[in-house]
């Protein structure tokens, strides 16, 4: 399996470079891609995109960046500039800030990331909905979201694999990067909307971020074939 084919992304949620790359030197790029998040880019920099790209590793900058849209062009501009392969900004952001990502990208000559709206973090259920004063199904704000980011241009959507089915029916050409995946028996950490690997996939999952029960196995690698074993 070729980098370009594995649904698999494994964050990198670490707080140094040198954690970071113990991990990425155990897994194999041809089985899985990385993600960086906030925690390891605020304390690297751009460096370790670099480094994971020089490793092989396809990155996805998972910063979820949300501000004004010039601010938030200007952020996804640099991540393009840095050769990220995945971006995102929150949905909540509105359409006018997710349609200057879109523009800011198309204006660019060369490769471009894929562009990814983040709707409703997989760690909230209904309950933490509320206390935001949204009194809804997560799966309602979701869809509601994943409208706005169409019409915006974005390339797919950061959800739960539990919304997978309903958003692929409703907008077939969003692309959707599924964290909160749990293989049987893993703990549910801080996760609220979870599903299995196979689950995900079956629902429509088009990536799946995959953390703790990766990056905090006893083996990691081993832990990540059994993944690739599960979907296989
Ligand atoms: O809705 C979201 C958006 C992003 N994440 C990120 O994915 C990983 C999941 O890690 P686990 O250890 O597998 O729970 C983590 O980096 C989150 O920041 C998410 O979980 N949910």
């Amino acid at each position: 399996m070729s980098a370009c084919q594995t649904p698999i992304i494994v964050a990198l949620d670490f707080p140094t470079r040198d954690a970071a790359l113990k991990l990425a030197d155990q897994l194999d790029p041809k089985l899985c891609r990385v993600k960086v998040g906030k925690e390891l880019f605020t304390s690297c920099a751009s460096e370790i995109v670099g480094t994971l790209r020089d490793k092989g590793f396809e990155v996805f900058l998972d910063l979820k960046f949300h501000d004004i849209p010039n601010t938030t062009a200007m952020a996804v501009k640099a991540a393009a500039e840095m050769g990220v392969w995945m971006v995102n900004v929150h949905c909540s952001g509105g359409l006018r800030m997710m349609a200057a990502c879109r523009e800011v990208l198309d204006q660019r000559s060369g490769p471009k990331p894929l562009l990814i709206g983040v709707t409703v973090l997989t760690s909230m259920e209904r309950e933490d909905l509320a206390g935001i004063g949204l009194d809804i199904e997560p799966q309602e704000q979701v869809l509601r979201l994943a409208a706005l980011a169409e019409k915006a241009g974005m390339d797919g959507l950061v959800c739960s694999a539990q919304e997978a089915q309903a958003l692929k029916a409703a907008h077939p050409s969003l692309q959707l990067v599924t964290p909160g995946i749990r293989p049987a028996g893993s703990a549910l950490d801080d996760q609220r909307r979870i599903l299995t690997p196979r689950q995900a996939l079956d629902a429509g999952s088009d990536y799946l971020v995959i953390g703790r029960p990766i990056s905090q196995a006893a083996d990691p690698a081993k832990a990540l074939a059994a993944v690739v074993a599960e979907i296989a």
